[in-house]
């Protein structure tokens, strides 16, 4: 039976007249309908959130006993919440079992920070003329927090917002993803039993160009944040004018396989982190330079170590590598390889798809103008590109618009130290790929990869805001 949601506003389910489908990303059937918010639920959402923030503060010890409570829901709803992840994103089930532990992880985090936000002592009585002052500083939330999430992570992505905002004492209203939007709706649910006060969460589910766009403009709103795509990203930063902005975007991930690299190891790893999720993570391998010396060699391992992958069913607990959000995105993906292919590239291994299954690929003989390498393409999909000289192939890695993180697998300490001062990204990997995250961890990129950071410590720096207090006294 097709299961209906509602939506999640002011401490109360809403339903509304218009429906929204969610497809099992592996059969393409529908698997349950959700109410698709109007303006109507969108201004409820944030006057709710507001009105929340503006009349029933929550003291962190109450933020704590929340978030550690949600922490502990989720893992007592590990199965069921991990097949939905399954279902409504195809992502296979033992990756989505890992992303409810995460989650779990990520809201433990944030509750114990919740418990640690303070200022500092300033020293103004140092300045001349200011003898008879005593300053500090005092951490506020910034009031009312608007999220945007992506598809590909819909329970740790959202974890990763409305986490440090109720952990700093903000309100929220969420848009997740369309095409994944019941994993949020379900969180809301833990909320609820977690006693979250009304308002404080709210999650309005629609498109980006209608829900998202009408919370673009609400000025109620005081910071956004945002993971998504660079596109969606710029057009938030543009139409957000002067408010704070957290923006978690794309990359086409650089790996360098140096010379002196333990190539079993770094043939096995590559495998296995870069087709995880279809290669629909943000940090996926997409860029693998592998210097000449050992090309072959590497290649061989790596193709060796993709045959022991499981591709198909995501239900299935043996499944590595299933299906992508949808065939129109894995159609588009094969039309970038067809466009690599007549400009010179070679498909050798993988390429063939089935609906929105595309098996793991590699493509060498690429340049740096064809879509596959300089944008981001998430899918299943890895360039080999051959390289000489260290210094040339970071120069390389650099040309990206791109800046999340990246990695290098080398047993030199010079080699890896030089790529640390010089690849230009928000976290490099030694000995390991870009797709490494643990989620205390700052996590963010450079350049197009977007700003801010991610973990509960950091986010919470943003979410707050700096107030300095001063004491002229009478001595
Ligand atoms: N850096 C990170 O931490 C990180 C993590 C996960 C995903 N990503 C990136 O996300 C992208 C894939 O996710 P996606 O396909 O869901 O991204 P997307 O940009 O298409 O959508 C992200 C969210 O933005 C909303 N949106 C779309 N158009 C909008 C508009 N005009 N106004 C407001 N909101 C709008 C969507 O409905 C969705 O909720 C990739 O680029 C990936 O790299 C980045
Ligand atoms: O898609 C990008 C996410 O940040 C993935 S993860 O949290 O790093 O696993």
């Amino acid at each position: 039976m097709v299961k209906s949601y509602q939506l999640f506003i002011n401490g109360e389910w809403v339903n509304t007249d218009d429906q929204l489908d969610v497809l099992n990303k592996y059969t393409q059937e529908t698997y349950a309908r959700v109410a698709k918010a109007s303006e109507k639920e969108v201004d409820q959402a944030v006057e709710a959130a507001q009105h929340a923030f503006k009349t029933n503060p929550m003291a962190p010890y109450q933020r704590f006993e929340i978030l550690k409570k949600v922490s502990e829901l989720l893992l007592e709803n590990k199965e069921e919440l991990a097949k939905n992840i399954t279902m409504e994103a195809g992502k296979p089930l033992k990756q989505a079992q890992t992303e409810i532990d995460r989650a779990s992880q990520t809201f433990e985090l944030a509750a114990e920070e919740a418990k640690r936000i303070h200022g500092e002592g300033v020293p103004v009585e140092a300045a001349p003329g200011s003898e008879n002052r005593m300053a500090f500083t005092i951490k506020v939330p910034v009031g009312v927090v608007g999220a945007i999430s992506p598809f590909n992570f819909p329970v740790n992505l959202v974890a990763h917002k409305i986490a440090p905002a109720i952990a700093a004492g903000n309100a929220v209203v969420l848009k997740p993803a369309s095409k994944t939007p019941i994993s949020a709706l379900k969180l809301a649910e833990l909320f609820e039993k977690a006693g979250l006060p009304k308002g404080y969460l709210n999650v309005v589910v629609g498109s980006g160009s209608t829900v998202g766009n009408q919370m673009m403009k609400d000025s109620r709103i005081n910071m956004y944040t945002f993971t998504g795509s660079a596109e969606v990203g710029l057009k938030l930063k543009q139409e957000t004018g002067l408010n704070k902005l957290i923006l978690e975007l794309g990359n086409n991930s650089p790996v360098i396989i140096d010379k002196e690299a333990d190539i079993d190891a770094a043939a096995q790893n590559a495998a296995a982190k870069s087709y995880a999720f279809a290669g629909q993570v943000c940090i996926s391998v997409q860029r693998l330079y592998v210097h000449e010396d050992i090309r072959e060699e590497f290649q061989q391992k790596f193709i060796n170590a993709i045959k022991e992958l499981h591709v198909g069913d995501p239900n299935d607990p043996e499944t590595d590598v299933g299906p992508m959000i949808s065939e129109d995105e894995a159609k588009r993906a094969e039309e970038w390889i067809e466009e690599a292919k007549k400009a010179g590239a070679n498909v050798v291994y993988g390429g063939e798809r089935e609906g929105a299954l595309l098996r793991p690929t590699i493509l060498t003989d690429v340049n740096e103008d064809m879509k596959v390498v300089c944008e981001e393409i998430f899918a299943p999909v890895v360039n080999l590109i051959p390289f000489k000289d260290i210094k040339e192939c970071i120069d390389e890695v650099n040309r990206s618009q791109y800046g999340l993180q990246g990695g290098i697998f080398t047993q030199n300490i010079d080699t890896a130290f030089y790529a640390a001062r010089n690849v230009e990204v928000g976290g490099l990997m030694i000995n390991d790929s870009s797709q490494y995250r643990v989620d205390l961890m700052p996590y963010g990129g450079v350049k197009g990869s977007g700003w801010g950071k991610e973990g509960p410590k950091y986010t919470i720096e943003d979410m707050t805001e700096e107030r300095l207090i001063v004491m002229n006294l009478n001595q």
